[in-house]
């Protein structure tokens, strides 16, 4: 097997007085989607802001492609090859939809066969391309969100739970464009709760709990494992 795209070794992250990662490692295969999974408050999201340089981890190591990028701020750990879609999407509502895809490009001008790879997969963003972000319905703005990352082609996605309170049929659509990305050779880490989505799209599976992992493995061993299944969903995991 290739190296790891990315390795968090022992990682511990404190918010405040609070210890909320308490030594998190595991890998992210190249190429593929690992799933973070866990139930509410198990520190999926910490562990992503991390990756991200958005909370400063007090001991461990973060490596991406084998060179630790812990330390970093966000913007040199973009530059560095990450994209990142938060949890709480991250884009500007007073701006139009082309103004945010335009500032989620390193150079400020998307390149025009990756913008014409978004239109395909959300034609809503072509047709609301000068409104305001803030117009836009809620599937909308996290179509807008992924697309933002998209926009620049990127070593590693870190995408946080982009199914959350969305309607079935938009799920669909962003479960295509996530497809598609994956089709395109990028490696994706992402929190996903709506585990017929997360069955759907992901290769590897981490499990986290109270800040630790608990569980590593293929999708495919846990797809095959009822009992695997019912213990790790027995952390509260939805079954859409
Ligand atoms: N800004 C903060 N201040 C204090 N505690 C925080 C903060 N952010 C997160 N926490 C705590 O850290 C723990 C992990 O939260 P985190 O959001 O990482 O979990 P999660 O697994 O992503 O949960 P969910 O599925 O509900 O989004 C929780 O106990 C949460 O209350």
């Amino acid at each position: 097997m290739s190296d790891p795209i990315l390795s968090l070794r022992d990682v511990k992250t404190d918010i405040a007085q609070y210890h909320i990662l308490h030594g998190v490692s595991f890998d992210v295969p190249r190429g593929g989607v690992t799933m973070l999974l866990g139930r509410n408050g198990a520190g999926k999201t910490t562990t992503l802001r991390t990756i991200m340089g958005l909370w400063k981890p007090h001991a461990g190591e973060i490596l991406l492609d084998g060179a630790a990028i812990n330390g970093q701020t966000p913007s040199q750990i973009a530059r560095r090859g990450i994209g990142f879609v938060p949890e709480d999407m991250g884009i500007f509502s007073d701006l139009t939809v082309e103004e945010n895809i335009r500032l989620a490009a390193l150079t400020g001008a998307p390149n025009p066969e990756r913008l014409h790879w978004i239109f395909g997969a959300f034609p809503a963003l072509k047709t609301f391309w000068h409104s305001a972000a803030g117009t836009l319905s809620g599937g909308q703005k996290q179509m807008l969100s992924v697309a933002r990352a998209m926009v620049e082609e990127r070593e590693l996605y870190l995408i946080d739970e982009p199914s959350k309170g969305l309607a079935p049929a938009i799920v669909a659509t962003l479960a295509r464009a996530l497809k598609d990305l994956k089709a395109r050779g990028a490696s994706i880490l992402m929190v996903e709760q709506n585990f017929s989505l997360a069955r759907a799209l992901g290769d590897h599976v981490v499990v986290m709990d109270d800040g630790k992992i608990i569980w590593t493995g293929a999708m495919a061993d846990l797809k095959a494992d009822a009992s695997l299944q019912e213990r790790l969903m027995g952390l509260k995991m939805e079954h859409a």
